[in-house]
């Protein structure tokens, strides 16, 4: 058994403001007695404009949120599952970013990194206009799980949750716990995030681990928040709710080795295609 703690927050365009709230969610987790603690996508900086996002873009090696956020985990012996932003790397002519998932370990070094394959492009009738890919350049690869000290973890981001074939690929690959950092909007939120994580946690029938941000980050956007932790089963362990609170939130879950290895035997899903 093992005990995570998902973290919740509203990041703004300040990263330093950013670091402090993810500083507080740190002392949080290690006082829960947290082995590992999950933050959202984009807990470095939300921006109000595709300019501004690839305006505060840095590099991992000198972002001062990066670098406090690795100094946190040395020091607290944590390791630290975070959505940043990194400079993109594409001689295609346009200034965009990565959208990015670090796995920072337990001696504060970035031991894993994964780049958001899907990116979020919409236009909804009286809900939502965003067009992720005027400021982020996609991934292209689905990265084997690593190994944790609390069992195989693997990366996606966000819009990638409406993929299932990156689940399952996952799990093909040894994946015991899928996580997705996320920023989900307020109206998309209500209608599929839960019944999505549950989805890739019981299709899967492996752990889901989904930090997410909340509330109001500029006059523009707004994140749905409900941070959650799934079991294989598909129980709900975790759900951080909506209060964009003026102190960020943890909650935390065990990870069972035993109940997912019951999930798994009991029912096998012996995919035959
Ligand atoms: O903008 C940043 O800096 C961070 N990135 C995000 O917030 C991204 C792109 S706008 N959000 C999503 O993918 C929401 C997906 C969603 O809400 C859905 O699938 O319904």
């Amino acid at each position: 058994m093992a005990l995570v703690a998902v973290g919740q927050l509203t990041s703004t365009a300040s990263m330093a403001h950013n670091l402090a709230q993810c500083r507080v969610l740190v002392q949080k987790a290690v006082r829960a007695g947290a082995k590992a603690l999950f933050l959202p996508e984009a807990s470095d900086y939300i921006a109000a404009s595709a300019d501004e996002t690839v305006r505060l873009v840095r590099a991992v090696h000198d972002s001062e949120f990066v670098l406090g956020l690795r100094d946190e985990a040395r020091r607290a012996r944590l390791p630290i599952h975070v959505g940043v932003h990194e400079p993109g790397c594409r001689d295609d002519g346009l200034r965009r970013v990565r959208n990015t998932v670090l796995w920072i370990d337990d001696r504060g070094d970035v031991a894993h990194r994964y780049q958001k394959i899907h990116l979020f492009d919409v236009d909804i009738k009286d809900g939502p206009v965003l067009k992720e890919s005027n400021s982020v350049e996609p991934g292209s690869e689905i990265l084997p799980p690593f190994d944790t000290p609390l069992g195989k973890v693997a990366s996606t981001i966000c819009f990638d949750l409406r993929f299932p074939e990156i689940a399952i690929s996952l799990r093909r690959q040894g994946a015991d716990i899928i996580t997705y950092p996320s920023a989900f909007t307020v109206p998309t939120g209500k209608a599929h995030w839960e019944i999505l994580l549950r989805a890739r946690a019981i299709e899967t029938q492996s752990y889901v681990i989904a930090a997410a941000q909340v509330g109001r980050h500029n006059e523009k956007r707004v994140s749905y928040g409900h941070s959650m932790i799934v079991d294989p089963w598909g129980v709900v362990l975790a759900d951080l709710g909506d209060s964009g609170a003026a102190e960020p939130e943890i909650a935390t879950a065990e990870i069972d080795h035993d109940m997912l290895r019951k999930v798994r035997t009991e029912m096998p899903l012996n995919r035959r295609t």
